[in-house]
């Protein structure tokens, strides 16, 4: 490709390698401030570098820009961030880093004291540290803090950008993102200098992505709800992005994954997306001609199609992919010829895109029909023959030549094979390696030794492998011709490309139509198989009528799977949510949640009824016991989540906690719980808190939009001394019956020794008695500190009337006064003991 014009002198640019300036983020380097380790902890496998830069200002602005190596997208954000850099993380972890670039300030130089061998640097950013914990293992880079230029990155944006639609709108969006353009420039300038990559002039999709249009899902939330891949694994298509994926596109599967990390807040996007699924559900026809339309795509991923590739092999591999995409494309949009819902009318249109056939005109007119990418990728003969033979006839004639050159040196050397079959009696073949050919024999046909006169004689997979002096000549011969052709043909390959990137634009359309169209489809096609509903409406209230955990119902036979109601409005905001262990409080926030989600990504939902509001973030407290690599005591977890959860979240907000104040004494997990609980009551936002402390719901009873909820669980007499639980998970209003030692009946369950059960029982039973005889003791010593005092008031009455030479009225006054005095100095304390 071309090389683009940077604005900072390249001999000024100095690439620092990673062994001097890279940080691998290892346990021991980790910052001692508390955060716990979220939801891509062990996930680095991601295709975008992202180059990030942070204000020194109150506001913690930062300006992320990403590039996606592998298919040339940019991503460009700015974000107003909080102490916890969680909308950040958020940001990143929806473009996966594989390098993450941050200016040299950011990382001060080594410190030999610390670091003897000099190759550590340490961190001086908060942000840094946090990186490090979010990504391990994936490369933190510092570049220079001369390249972080807002008026270079811009240019630079102008220059990349492709001429579409969008290109206006997203000039005017970062032309004041003054951090935005500074990250955007250190990118491009090591895409060049480090990367070794040079961009075309307007070939590079460069998005500004708002940030307000989205609902912000923290990391801890996306890993807690098993949004994409799930505790035990990351792949695990026991998460909503498994359940849901059934695109057959990767820019479909990537969009998905998207969505469901940072769900649309636009209503109207949203409701036009609900039409379209619900067109999907109910045109049989249209369904299964668009899934046909889209297999025909056969997994491919158009964004990797767009980004030239500096290598032969891979350009013309591209090209061949490319006109396989411009031919089927027409039948996607005869597949949606005549939609009604308006999105699939506007991806009708831009599928209708005259460049496109321009595309397909153009590679059609340069390269052969029946050249196929398949051969290309595959090794041998055949794999060359597809190369020489792509480009087609006439087109240059001294390939023409070249060629034919080609196919007679071919033939001789397979000429040759024959004359030394013939001479040594051996059935021998011919095998392609790299150097050329080589002559094959198998073990089984070589009776004896192998005739004299043979070179560089090698034994594998059963056969002897070994050439001679005359096919050497004749694999020299035949590499001159195989180089001039392809050089020749590559030259063709070249300007058909630059063709191709002038008419870039309509592809890159026509990847977002067909991911989009394809993601739907595939919710539709979860709809249907799953039996979900749309979405009724998007009000103030959230209620869900018969709502079904959408991962579980993949696991469970139909019928098991409790389904459950919510209901929550702006009355009733803050619901508690009571009930034994393993009773399903957890399941049913989680529940919350994910519904959440997957109505907001525009896509129907497992249940009878449902109404949602559009939230601006979910914010979680769920519990996480198998999060084995939390580094963090489960207290100080509790608490930094909850300090994000009370600065982040607004009336718009969707909070859900689960067992807040586990990780400290009860008394203690009391106060907080409810201390954090009148911070969110305060915030008003739609909050379900589940929890174990009855007390909560008596500190929290006069709070008006309290609502009181729990999990029916039944308790059944098995025996004079033995009980059984029956787990309903059926939401019930109101507080639990209190069901005492209900962890032994659980314990029971788990199949505890009956020796650490009676054990169990007796000092539970003993602690009970204790804390009753307690509670007794402090009411009796309270009567009698009463009855000691009445017993001094009457001495001193009595005292008072013998002694007294006052008249009867006087007296009566002084014994009043005194009474009140009496009163004053004792009932406070009489007061205050009582309660
Ligand atoms: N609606 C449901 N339908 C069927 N089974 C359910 C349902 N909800 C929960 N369960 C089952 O109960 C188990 C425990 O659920 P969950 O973890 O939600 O309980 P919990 O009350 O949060 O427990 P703990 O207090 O110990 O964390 C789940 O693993 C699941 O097998």
């Amino acid at each position: 490709m071309s090389s683009s014009k940077p604005t900072t002198s390249d001999s000024e640019w100095k690439y620092r390698p990673a062994s001097h300036q890279s940080r691998p983020w290892t346990n021991q380097s980790r910052p001692t401030t508390a955060r716990p380790q979220t939801a891509a902890s062990t996930r680095h496998e991601g295709s975008y570098v992202i180059a990030l830069l942070e204000g020194r200002g109150v506001s913690r602005e930062v300006g992320i820009a990403a590039l996606d190596k592998d298919t040339g997208k940019v991503m460009l954000v700015q974000v107003a961030d909080c102490q916890t850099y969680v909308k950040t993380l958020h940001q990143m972890h929806l473009h996966t880093p594989c390098l993450i670039l941050v200016p040299d300030t950011f990382l001060s130089a080594p410190d030999a004291a610390l670091a003897p061998s000099g190759k550590r640097s340490v961190s001086t950013s908060l942000l840094i540290e946090y990186i490090g914990e979010e990504f391990p293992g994936v490369q933190v880079e510092s570049v220079g803090r001369r390249y972080w230029n807002d008026s270079c990155g811009l240019e630079f944006i102008l220059q990349l950008c492709v001429e579409d639609d969008e290109r206006a709108g997203t000039i005017l969006a970062v032309s004041n993102k003054y951090y935005t353009l500074s990250a955007a420039c250190a990118l491009f300038k090591y895409a060049e200098s480090g990367m070794n990559v040079r961009f075309a002039a307007a070939s590079l999709r460069i998005r500004y992505v708002p940030v307000d249009g989205t609902m912000m899902v923290d990391p801890d939330t996306a890993r807690n709800l098993e949004l994409v891949g799930n505790m035990t694994s990351k792949r695990s298509q026991h998460s909503l992005f498994g359940t849901l994926n059934h695109t057959h596109t990767a820019m479909a599967s990537r969009l998905l994954r998207v969505n469901i990390l940072s769900p649309i807040t636009v209503q109207q996007s949203i409701d036009a997306r609900l039409d379209v699924v619900q067109e999907f559900i109910n045109t049989e026809d249209r369904f299964t001609n668009v899934r046909d339309a889209l297999k025909t795509l056969n997994k491919m991923d158009f964004d990797k199609l767009i980004l030239a590739s500096s290598e032969t092999r891979a350009r013309l591999s591209q090209v061949l992919n490319l006109r396989s995409v411009v031919k089927n494309l027409p039948l996607l949009r005869n597949a949606l010829a005549g939609s009604r819902s308006q999105l699939l009318v506007i991806v009708h249109d831009m599928l209708a895109d005259e460049r496109l056939d321009e595309i397909e005109a153009l590679v059609s007119a340069n390269l052969n029909d029946d050249c196929v990418p398949a051969k290309v990728i595959q090794g041998g003969v055949g794999a060359v023959n597809a190369r020489v033979y792509a480009v087609k006839a006439n087109c240059n004639r001294l390939l023409d030549v070249a060629r034919e050159t080609y196919k007679e040196n071919v033939g001789d050397i397979y000429q040759l094979s024959r004359t030394v079959s013939e001479e040594h009696s051996l059935p021998l073949t011919l095998v392609y390696k790299e150097s050329g050919f080589v002559f094959a024999l198998k073990k089984a046909d070589l009776d004896g030794e192998l005739p004299k006169g043979f070179l560089n004689v090698t034994f594998t997979k059963g056969r002897w492998m070994f050439t001679s002096m005359e096919l050497k000549k004749m694999n020299a011969r035949m590499k001159d011709a195989l180089d001039e052709t392809m050089l020749l043909s590559d030259k063709i390959i070249q300007d058909l490309v630059a063709g191709i990137v002038a008419l870039i634009g309509a592809l890159y359309k026509a990847s977002e139509a067909v991911a989009l169209v394809d993601m739907l489809w595939s919710f539709a096609h979860a709809s249907i198989s799953k039996c979900h509903f749309r979405v009724d409406q998007f009000t103030g209230t959230l209620a869900i009528k018969s709502g079904r955990h959408p991962i579980m119902e993949t696991l469970y036979h139909a019928g098991t799977l409790v389904s459950n109601d919510v209901y929550c409005d702006d009355s009733s905001s803050f619901q508690i949510i009571q009930g034994p262990n393993m009773s399903g409080k957890s399941t049913y926030l989680r529940q919350i949640g994910l519904l959440t989600v997957m109505a907001m990504c525009g896509c129907f939902v497992p249940a009878e009824y449902a109404s949602f509001r559009i939230h601006d973030a979910i914010l979680t407290r769920l519990s996480n016991d198998d999060d084995m690599e939390k580094n963090l005591s489960t207290f100080a977890s509790e608490m930094t989540t909850s300090a994000m959860i009370l600065g982040l979240a607004t009336q718009k907000s969707l909070v859900l906690v689960d067992e807040l104040g586990r990780g400290t004494s009860p008394r203690e997990g009391v106060g907080i719980s409810h201390a954090i609980a009148e911070g969110l009551l305060e915030l008003k936002s739609f909050v379900f808190f589940a929890t174990h402390f009855h007390e909560i719901t008596i500190t929290l009873s006069r709070r008006p939009t309290i609502v009181n909820l729990h999990l029916s669980v039944q308790r059944a007499r098995q025996s004079s001394s033995n009980f059984g639980l029956t787990f309903q998970y059926k939401i019930r209003d109101g507080i639990s019956d209190e069901i005492s030692h209900y962890g032994l009946e659980l314990a029971r369950l788990a199949d505890l020794p009956a020796d650490v059960l009676t054990e169990g029982k007796r000092v539970a039973e003993h602690l009970a008695a204790l804390q009753t005889r307690h509670e007794t003791e402090s009411e009796s010593s309270k009567i009698a500190l009463r009855r000691k005092a009445l017993l001094r008031l009457r001495t001193q009455l009595t005292q008072a009337l013998e002694h007294s030479a006052l008249p009867d009225r006087e007296l009566l006054a002084y014994l009043g006064r005194f009474q009140a005095d009496i009163a004053k100095a004792f009932l406070p304390s009489y007061k205050d003991s009582l309660d």
